[in-house]
Formats: C-alpha cells, sequence, structure tokens
C-alpha cells in the first residue's frame, strides 16, 4: 500500500537521507528509529509530503503520492515535534476547527484521549502532556489511513501511553499504518523497525571554525 523508494535528502550540503526504502501494507506499523540528527523528521515531513526529496518516490496503491499533495494531504494525520494548538483558542475550539478540514467528531476524539474535562479550557492553560494529548486527538480527528507521528510519546503519563496502545491498535485493525519516530519503546506490538544510521561527527560542519577567533569578539 506505502511504498517508499529511495529516498534522498540534502540538508544544506549534507546528505541526510540516502536512498531510505521500505515497504508497508495495511494494518503494518514501522518504528524510525537512529540518533539525534539522523533524519527521522526530516523522513516523516517527505512522507507527508511537507518536504520534497532530492531523490526517490512514495507511492500509495501504486501511485505516486507526491504528485498532488492536496489530495496526498486527505491521507495523512501528521504529528509533528510541535503541538500546533491555538494558545488563545480552547481544546474544544482547537479541534471543532481542525474538524473543519477532515469531518470527524472533535467530542469522541477528545474522550478516546480522555481529555472531554479540558474542552473549554484555553489551550495555553493546558499542561505539556495534555497539549500533546490535544495533537492526538487532532490526528484522530483526521480519519486518514497513514499516521506519521513524530515522537507521539513526548510528555505522555503511563496511563495516557495505554491509551495510545489502544488507539494504534485499533487503527491498524482498521487497516491504518502508523509510522512513528522514537527514541523510546512505544506501544505498538509487532512493528518493524528502520534505524536511520545517523552521521559521522566528522561529516558535521563546524560552522565557527572557518572564522579567526578575533572575528568572534
Ligand atoms: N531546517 C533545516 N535546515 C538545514 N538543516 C536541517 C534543518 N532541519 C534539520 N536539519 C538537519 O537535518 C538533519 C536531520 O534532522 P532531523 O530533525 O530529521 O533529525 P532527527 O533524526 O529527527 O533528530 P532528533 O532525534 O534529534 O529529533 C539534522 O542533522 C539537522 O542538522
Amino acid at each position: 500500500m506505502l511504498e517508499v523508494e529511495n529516498i534522498s535528502v540534502f540538508r544544506g550540503e549534507r546528505l541526510v537521507l540516502d536512498r531510505v526504502g521500505f515497504t508497508l501494507e495495511a494494518g503494518d506499523a514501522l518504528l524510525l528509529t537512529g540518533p539525534n540528527g539522523a533524519g527521522k523528521s526530516t523522513l516523516l515531513r517527505v512522507l507527508a509530503g511537507l518536504h520534497k526529496p532530492e531523490g526517490g518516490h512514495v507511492l500509495w496503491s501504486g501511485v505516486d503520492a507526491l504528485a498532488d499533495r492536496s489530495q496526498h494531504a486527505g491521507r495523512v494525520a501528521y504529528l509533528g515535534h510541535q503541538d500546533a494548538l491555538k494558545l488563545g483558542l480552547t481544546l474544544r475550539e482547537n479541534l471543532t476547527l481542525a474538524a473543519r478540514a477532515s469531518g470527524g467528531n472533535p467530542d469522541l476524539c477528545m474522550e478516546s484521549l480522555n481529555i472531554s474535562g479540558l474542552a473549554d479550557l484555553p489551550a495555553r492553560m493546558l499542561s505539556a502532556g495534555q497539549k500533546r494529548r490535544a495533537a492526538l486527538a487532532r490526528v484522530l480527528l483526521a480519519q486518514a489511513p497513514l499516521w506519521l507521528l513524530d515522537e507521539p510519546s513526548l510528555g505522555l503519563d503511563i496511563n495516557t501511553m495505554g491509551l495510545l496502545g489502544t488507539l494504534f491498535a485499533a487503527h491498524r485493525q482498521a487497516g491504518g499504518i502508523v509510522i512513528a519516530t522514537t527514541h523510546v519503546p512505544l506501544p505498538l506490538p509487532d512493528a518493524r523497525t528502520h534505524a536511520l544510521p545517523g552521521l559521522n561527527e566528522s561529516d558535521i560542519p563546524q560552522p565557527l571554525e572557518d572564522f579567526p577567533e578575533d572575528d568572534l569578539l
């Protein structure tokens, strides 16, 4: 269903992703692992159609997914590092705004993440973990088959990790796909792992070394 072929990405002059590829079927889950800076977030953004790769293809049911990015956006629920909430709006208003695009049910999604009691609080009053739960509620709201989650467990307590496991299982059971970056174990039994190797320290540019010390004063 999802075929990722030879994705290559340069950041500046550095080749961050070098011909990355894998194939996932309905119900599959993939953990993207690797050291800081290995390119996990970059790869998720490519798969979401948010970053154009220098090489390679992403196929959805055999069709070039990135050729029509607005159509691809309808297949994808993307969770970045940022929770992307409008801080002046209440939780319910945030989700209602998001539901305009997807047509999902904000109340049901809040219930699934156990945040219904916070619905009328401005998002700026939510804790870090509560904001993450709100962002995960927005993933549900998208009703999209392909979940692309960048460190979804950031800030979550143990009970919410359990909820997350239930949500992952239901999504996969319904034929959805989960791709998640992580540095910690996630409740995704039978997930495959794709480890990105990361860079050698010697490949990482040191921008200041070209400047004589006097220039820094
Ligand atoms: N906007 C940018 N411009 C240039 N280079 C960038 C930019 N964003 C990231 N990079 C570089 O791309 C590389 C990959 O970054 P990325 O965020 O994809 O790594 P990651 O594997 O998700 O890291 P982490 O585990 O720390 O979240 C990094 O080494 C970083 O230096």
